[in-house]
Order: C-alpha cells, then sequence, then structure tokens
C-alpha cells in the first residue's frame, strides 16, 4: 500500500494563555510518497521535523494538520488506516512482569480473531519469534531482555495480526551498530514482502544507509531530498553538493542542510519541489524492487547475531484490496464496528469487548501476582501500621475519657487508607497510560473493557490488605466483638479506599509522576481540611459550610466511622474518675452533630463518589487517548 502526502503542513499553536507566543510551523507544505514493498526512511538534523512527520503519517499527529494525505493514490479514510497500520514508538513499552512468550500470547489473544484456536495462536507467536530471532528468549521475563531484543519484541507484537503498513519511531535508537543493522536489516526483509515500512533515523552509519530502499530527507520542516539511496549521491551533485567518495551521503545530506546552511536548503527544496520531485532506481514491472532479500524457497534470510543464522519462513502478507469509496465507515461509534466480510483488515477490533476484558483482566491479575516486592511491602506495610496504630489506641476504644483519642483513631484510619491508596496510583499510573496509549492506538482494544478490567483486577487485594489493617485496629483499639459494627468498620475503610484509589488513578490519568505527585496531596489537601472542620463547634457550623463539607469524602468516612464506633446501640463507656462527660456514646454523637446521621447514608454518598471518580477518570483517559 502506497503513502502518498500532499502540501503536508503541521502547524503547532502555542497553549491559549500564551498570547504573545506565535504558533509554529514544523512541516511546511511537503510532499512525498512512501511505496509498498521498501524500507523507507525519513532522515534530516536534529529538530528538522522527522518525528512530526511520521507522526503525522500515521495518524498519531492531527491536530494542526492540513493537506492531503492518500492511500494508493486515494483520499485515505483515517479510520480504515488506523486498521491497516501501527506505529513502533521510540521508547519500548512493554509490558512487564510477564516472559516474552506470555507478552506475545496475550497481544495474539487481543489481536487475532476469537475464532482463531489458541495452538494456531502459538504457533503464529513461535513463527513470528523464529523470524526475529526472538526464541532463545521466550522464557526471559520483558525487564530483562536487551535493548536490541526490547525492540524486536516490540516490531513482534505489531507484526502478530501482520499489518501491511508499519512505521518507527527511530527504530535502531540506544542499539550498538551490530543490533542496529540486524534491526534494520529484519525491517528490510518484512518490507520486502510487500510492507510498506517508514521509519525515522537521527544520522545512519554507511552500512546501515545501504540498507533502506528510499530516504526522505527534511530540514527545517522542508524536503531536501526524496528517492533511492542510490541516486541522491548524484542527485546532490546535480546542485553542486559534491559528496568526496569516501564520505557517507547521510553525514553529508545532513551537514549540508543543517540551519547555517541556508543557501543548501532553499536550492534542494527548489530542486525537489518540496517533495513532488522524485529520484528513484528502476523498478521491475510490478512497481516494486526486485526483491533480492528472499529466496526461491521463500525463506527470509537474516543476519548472523550471536554467532547464529537464522533462517526461516516468510511471514507473509495477505493479500489486501483498499478502495477507499467501498470501505468508508461512517459509524461513529468506534466501539461498536462490526467485520466487514471478504476483508480481515477492516475489524476494529478483533476480539469482542467481553474477550478483550478477559485477556486484560488475566494480564493485570498475573502481573500483580508476580509482582512479588510490590505485594510484600503492601502486606508489610498494612501490617506494620496497623500493629502501631493499634498499639497507640491499644483499649482506648472503651475509655469514656479519651474523647479527642477517639475522634484522632477515625480521621487517622481514614487518613491512612487515603494516601495509601491514592498515592501508589498517583505514582503507578502514569507509567500504564503511556503502554495503554500505544496498544490503544494500535487498536489492541477499546478502552471500556480495559477500564473495567483495570477497576475489577484490583478489588481483592485492596479488600485483602485493607482488612488486614482494619482488623488489627479493631480488635486491638478495644472495640465491641459485634459483627455488625466490625462489618461497618470494615466497609467504610474499604470505599474509602476505593473512592481514593479512584481520584489517584484520576491524577495518574491526567499528570505524568512529576506533576501529578505534587497535585495528589493538594488534591487530598481541601478534602482533608472539609473533614476536620467544626467538629469543636458542630452546631454553630454554617448551613453553607455544612453543604460544601458534604463534598468530602474524607468527612464522610470520618463521620462513617464516628458513627459505626459510638452509634449502633453503642453500651455506655468506661470512666474511672467518676465523672466523664463523654461516657454516653449518644453524647458524642450530639456533640459532634451528627445524631440524625446513619452509617449508611454516608455509605450510599462515598458510593455515589467511587463512581464519579471512575467516570471522571474514564473521561480523563478518553481525552488523553484521543487528543
Ligand atoms: N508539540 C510541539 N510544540 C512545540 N514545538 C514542537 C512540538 N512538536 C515538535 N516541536 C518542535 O518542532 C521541531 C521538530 O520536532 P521533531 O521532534 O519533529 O524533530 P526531529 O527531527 O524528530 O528531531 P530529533 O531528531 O532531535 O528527534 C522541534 O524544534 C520541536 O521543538
Amino acid at each position: 500500500m502506497d503513502i502518498q502526502f500532499e502540501d503536508l503542513t503541521y502547524e503547532v499553536k502555542p497553549p491559549f494563555w500564551q498570547t504573545k507566543v506565535p504558533s509554529r510551523t514544523i512541516l511546511k507544505s511537503v510532499n512525498g510518497r512512501f511505496s509498498a514493498g521498501e524500507l523507507s526512511c525519513i532522515m534530516g538534523p536534529s529538530g528538522a521535523g522527522k518525528s512530526s512527520l511520521l507522526n503525522t503519517l500515521s495518524g498519531y499527529n492531527y491536530k494542526g494538520v492540513s493537506g492531503t494525505l492518500k492511500l494508493n493514490s486515494q483520499v485515505r479514510d483515517e479510520k480504515l488506516f488506523r486498521k491497516l497500520s501501527c506505529y513502533i514508538m521510540q521508547e519500548d513499552k512493554i509490558q512487564p512482569m510477564l516472559t516474552l512468550n506470555e507478552v506475545m500470547m496475550f497481544a495474539a489473544e487481543l489481536k487475532l480473531s476469537n475464532g482463531t484456536l489458541t495452538k494456531e495462536k502459538q504457533m503464529i507467536v513461535t513463527e513470528i519469534q523464529n523470524v526475529l530471532g526472538l526464541s532463545e528468549s521466550k522464557n526471559t521475563r520483558t525487564e530483562f531482555l536487551s535493548g536490541g531484543q526490547k525492540k524486536r519484541l516490540s516490531i513482534a507484537l505489531e507484526l502478530i495480526n501482520n499489518p501491511p503498513i508499519i512505521f518507527l519511531d527511530e527504530p535502531t535508537s540506544g542499539l550498538d551498530n551490530v543490533s542496529s543493522t540486524y534491526c534494520l536489516q529484519l525491517l528490510r526483509g518484512l518490507a520486502h514482502q510487500g510492507r510498506t515500512i517508514v521509519c525515522t533515523i537521527h544520522q545512519p552509519s554507511a552500512s546501515m544507509f545501504q540498507l533502506f530502499d528510499h530516504v526522505y530527507v527534511l530540514s527545517q520542516g522542508y524536503c531536501v531530498y526524496q528517492g533511492s539511496t542510490d541516486q541522491l549521491v548524484p542527485f546532490l551533485s546535480t546542485v553542486g553538493l559534491h559528496c568526496p567518495l569516501t564520505y557517507n551521503p547521510a553525514d553529508y545530506i545532513i551537514e549540508a542542510t543543517d540551519g547555517e546552511e541556508q543557501d543548501n536548503i532553499e536550492k534542494l527544496t527548489a530542486a525537489t519541489i518540496n517533495g513532488k520531485q522524485s529520484l528513484y532506481k528502476t523498478r521491475d514491472v510490478n512497481n516494486c524492487y526486485l526483491n533480492e532479500d528472499t529466496t526461491k524457497s521463500g525463506e527470509l534470510l537474516l543476519p548472523e547475531l550471536n554467532g547464529n543464522v537464522i533462517t526461516t519462513k516468510l511471514l507473509p502478507l495477505p493479500p489486501i484490496k483498499y478502495k477507499a469509496d467501498d470501505e468508508v465507515d461512517n459509524d461513529d461509534d468506534d466501539e461498536d464496528d462490526v467485520v466487514k466480510p471478504g476483508n480481515t483488515w477492516c475489524v476494529d477490533f478483533p476480539t469482542s469487548g467481553w474477550s478483550q476484558f478477559c485477556t486484560l483482566w488475566k494480564r493485570m491479575i498475573l502481573q500483580l501476582y508476580r509482582n512479588k516486592l510490590g505485594l510484600n511491602i503492601q502486606f508489610y506495610h498494612h501490617l506494620i501500621c496497623g500493629l502501631a496504630v493499634g498499639i497507640v489506641f491499644y483499649g482506648k476504644a472503651n475509655d469514656g475519657e479519651q474523647f479527642f483519642n477517639h475522634m484522632k483513631f477515625c480521621m487517622g484510619n481514614i487518613l491512612f487508607h487515603t494516601f495509601t491508596q491514592s498515592m501508589v496510583q498517583v505514582l503507578a499510573f502514569p507509567s500504564e497510560v503511556k503502554l495503554l496509549k500505544q496498544e490503544y492506538f494500535n487498536r489492541w482494544y477499546s478502552l471500556r473493557p480495559y477500564f473495567l478490567a483495570l477497576q475489577l483486577s484490583r478489588v481483592p487485594s485492596i479488600i485483602f490488605f485493607s482488612s488486614i489493617y482494619t482488623t488489627l485496629v479493631y480488635f486491638m483499639s478495644g472495640l465491641p466483638y459485634e459483627l455488625l459494627r466490625f462489618s461497618m468498620f470494615n466497609i467504610i475503610c474499604l470505599l474509602v479506599c476505593f473512592v481514593s484509589e479512584g481520584m489517584g488513578l484520576l491524577v495518574g490519568a491526567v499528570f505524568n509522576v512529576t506533576n501529578g505527585s505534587a497535585v495528589g496531596p493538594m488534591m487530598i489537601a481541601p478534602f482533608l481540611g472539609l473533614a476536620i472542620y467544626g467538629f469543636d463547634f458542630a452546631h454553630q457550623v454554617p448551613w453553607i459550610m455544612e453543604f460544601v463539607m458534604q463534598a468530602s469524602f474524607l468527612r464522610c468516612g470520618v463521620i462513617g466511622l464516628v458513627i459505626t464506633v459510638f452509634g449502633l446501640n453503642r453500651e455506655p463507656l468506661h470512666c474511672d474518675t467518676g465523672y466523664c462527660h463523654f461516657k454516653d456514646p449518644n453524647i458524642i454523637i450530639y456533640y459532634l452533630n451528627v445524631d440524625r446521621k446513619h452509617p449508611y447514608f454516608e455509605i450510599i454518598k462515598l458510593v455515589v463518589m467511587l463512581l464519579l471518580f471512575r467516570f471522571l477518570t474514564y473521561f480523563a483517559l478518553r481525552r488523553r487517548l484521543t487528543s
């Protein structure tokens, strides 16, 4: 499938509050073509606009983009194009805590249709592992893979559903020369089977440069060369730029077009008519380069890696029919697309929402269970904090003289759950969002099943750890051995956990770790202020403040605990000094002006807040994934 672009402009506007900063044009009416069966690269000096062009062509950037994008000479349908292409980002974002084979099998579960048997999925996965030289590491956990293996795994994951168009941002970054060459040879082999492979590369060595069929050179947002690698030097000579024989042509053109060589940029842009003019080597009758990497027996010969020559069968590309007019999908709702018969590329999601949910849930549970260090930290955190709070308030729950300690006990428990659950998500979720963004962009699954799996996968561990803490503090503090009271105590603490987790997820969905770790506590602060406001003058709190205080889930939790601890027909407390003002628990309840409140009402409010934070997180994620 050939990609063409005409008068492509990409303009970045400053944020609305920076009124004096002008908008910036990154790509300036560039033109070009990337053909099927070729390994193409976008080159240029740093800041030339390579990543911007790749992001624009892949559909990753769409705001501020103007011009015409075509597929096989027809204006492309973006939605269909997304199904035909995949984008492998520079940073290798790979699911942690799983082995290479498991990661690939989960990807196969998500990317191959429900009708494909597990045996067949494993065969496809094994074949790709063989082709990409990953079979020896298939049982290695992804975090222990080398940089080159990670890069090949990123490619392997996207090859599972065999897309005809692959975009890669800097596939060789962070790799040594041998691994880079191996990676490019691999991509060249895949391209020569009929795929369109486009990657950006900063400055390839001479040997790497020769592996590309087609190069597109950008400088300052203009196209300064487009054509085959072997035509570059003759082309440069026509405009008076003579590349010495011993010089790497890639280095030469980058040096000749860096920011200070304005004349050269203008000359070359004019000569290529900003990409409209291209210089190709001879093609065969099928308008495709002769495939020198493919042997007659249908095997792909890959270079030697660690002493082994990898010879394997090709990953054939199925025949692809593309007729933009026929295939335009007018359904606006991404989630409800149906399979169009006869063309497997037209499936929005190859698996059902339920199947996506099950696969994602299994993957999340496995990752959670494998994260032994994380589980141990959480276990000891809850155990030690539970013991510490239990010791501090040991036997005090029955003491009529300890009014302030009773309040500290209720608030302390709520604060413990709030900080524990929210901060874990604030710190952990942003990295998961990056992974989600890549998988979502490459259409592995839709957001709804992911979100549901995310919510449900954490429930068992939150219940388990929270119960350890609450059981310890409940019994060590000396609260009555009553099932209803103990259950209510647990439920209220659990609901605070879930609301706080939701708040942490919301912050993690919107902000990165650095900003989130400031915003997270900042968000808790007003809720905390509202939670403790007015307890010592509860009957004089103005109605407006009473109304505002309802918004604090911490207050709901504290009131819920106060009523649970001192309400529900609690027996009078002990009093050793003869007179204790708060000996009767009803006086505490009255003093705090919660005598007309019921714990069930606080529970309902907490459930509403729990749902509210979930909805906000869902919409924040949706916005993040589509912006
Ligand atoms: N969203 C953005 N807002 C402002 N400037 C941007 C934005 N995206 C890109 N730029 C600017 O556009 C120019 C081109 O960026 P781009 O990342 O495409 O360059 P590049 O050729 O890939 O560079 P490098 O090789 O250094 O990665 C840079 O000067 C960059 O600062």
